[in-house]
């Protein structure tokens, strides 16, 4: 079977600035990608090239394993991470639109809307325009004008931007079930939490070049782990003077150490063992944040 979206070496650059240095990517059916990176790495670009909204001056787009071609736009969606739609028309009048654009009939598109709308709770808006509605919600609408017609392959940049955490979990899970339906999602942020939530691999971008690349839990065993967490039912006295403990932090129910190796977590537990008891002790994953942030830490521009 044929991937729904494979990216080979993409280039772009605008005048003398590359924006996207050899990016090479494949989402599967019913995928979550995540791509990451800092302000002006060159996620949006990357997806605009996607869309065939910008030509790459480099490299190849593979849709099902053919090139672009105009009637792709039928299987695409994108929420742009600017608000996309025009704030003087009514949500029914453009949506309805958009669906046609890509290929629906009034009818379905129509009957799409009132699904969406009442799925997020919210029929009321389908004759308000987008100008009467709060900021989150113009961007669950444009949410909406992305998914009318069920795209297989799903651009969301900034997806979760400007919504409240309540509004957040409604979104993540709707893009869990477009996922779970086969959808092929290119999912960009900044938070990383959401991407830990939802995606299973991921590219970091950093100065417009992929720098960190795959599987989230194989790029986490490439780090080291430098944290400790320590529960005990008493204090444990002399942590900072253990050799490799760079750094010890009083937490609610116990410590959290800083290591430089894995030694030093051993020895911070036999310390402890000899003082009180240990409720729970674990050495910590690196977080997804402190990979980005050690990757990334210099800005893009
Ligand atoms: N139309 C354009 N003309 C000139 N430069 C551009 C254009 N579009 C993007 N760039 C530049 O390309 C680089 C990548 O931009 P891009 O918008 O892809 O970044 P991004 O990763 O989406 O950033 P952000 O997280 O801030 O949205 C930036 O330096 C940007 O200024």
């Amino acid at each position: 079977m044929t991937q729904p979206l494979v990216i080979n070496q993409l280039y772009k650059q605008f005048g003398d600035k590359t924006a996207v240095n050899g990016i090479s990517l494949d989402v599967n059916e019913g995928e979550i990608y995540g791509l990451l990176g800092g302000n002006g790495a060159g996620k949006t670009t990357t997806m605009r090239m996607v869309l065939g909204i910008i030509y790459p001056d480099g490299g190849r787009i593979e849709y099902h394993g053919k090139g672009y071609n105009a009637e792709l736009q039928q299987g695409m969606g994108y929420l742009p991470e600017e608000r996309g739609l025009y704030p003087k028309i009514k949500v029914s009048d453009q949506i309805k639109y958009l669906g046609q654009l890509r290929g629906m009939k009034a009818k379905d598109a129509d009957e799409s809307l009132k699904y969406w709308l009442n799925r997020f709770g919210v029929p009321e808006y389908y004759d308000k325009k987008i100008e009467e509605l709060s900021k989150g919600n113009q961007q669950k609408m444009g949410f909406i004008a992305a998914v009318v017609h069920r795209p297989k392959i799903l651009i969301l940049d900034e997806a979760f931007s400007g919504l409240d955490p309540v509004n957040v979990e409604l979104l993540k899970e709707t893009v869990r079930e477009l996922r779970d339906e086969g959808t092929s999602i290119l999912f960009s942020t900044h938070r990383m939490e959401h991407v830990e939530e939802l995606c299973q691999r991921i590219t970091i971008l950093h100065k417009s070049n992929p720098v960190v690349q795959g599987d989230i839990r194989e790029i986490k065993k490439r780090y080291p782990r430098e944290q400790v967490v320590l529960h005990t039912t008493g204090p444990v006295h002399g942590l900072e003077n253990l050799a490799g403990i760079t750094k010890v932090d009083q937490v609610e129910r116990g410590y959290l150490l800083h290591i430089a190796d894995v030694a030093a977590a051993r020895s911070a537990l036999q310390l402890a063992m000899q003082q009180t008891d240990v409720e729970h002790f674990e050495i910590m994953e690196p977080t997804l944040n402190q990979i980005f942030i050690q990757e990334v830490g210099e800005s893009n521009e």
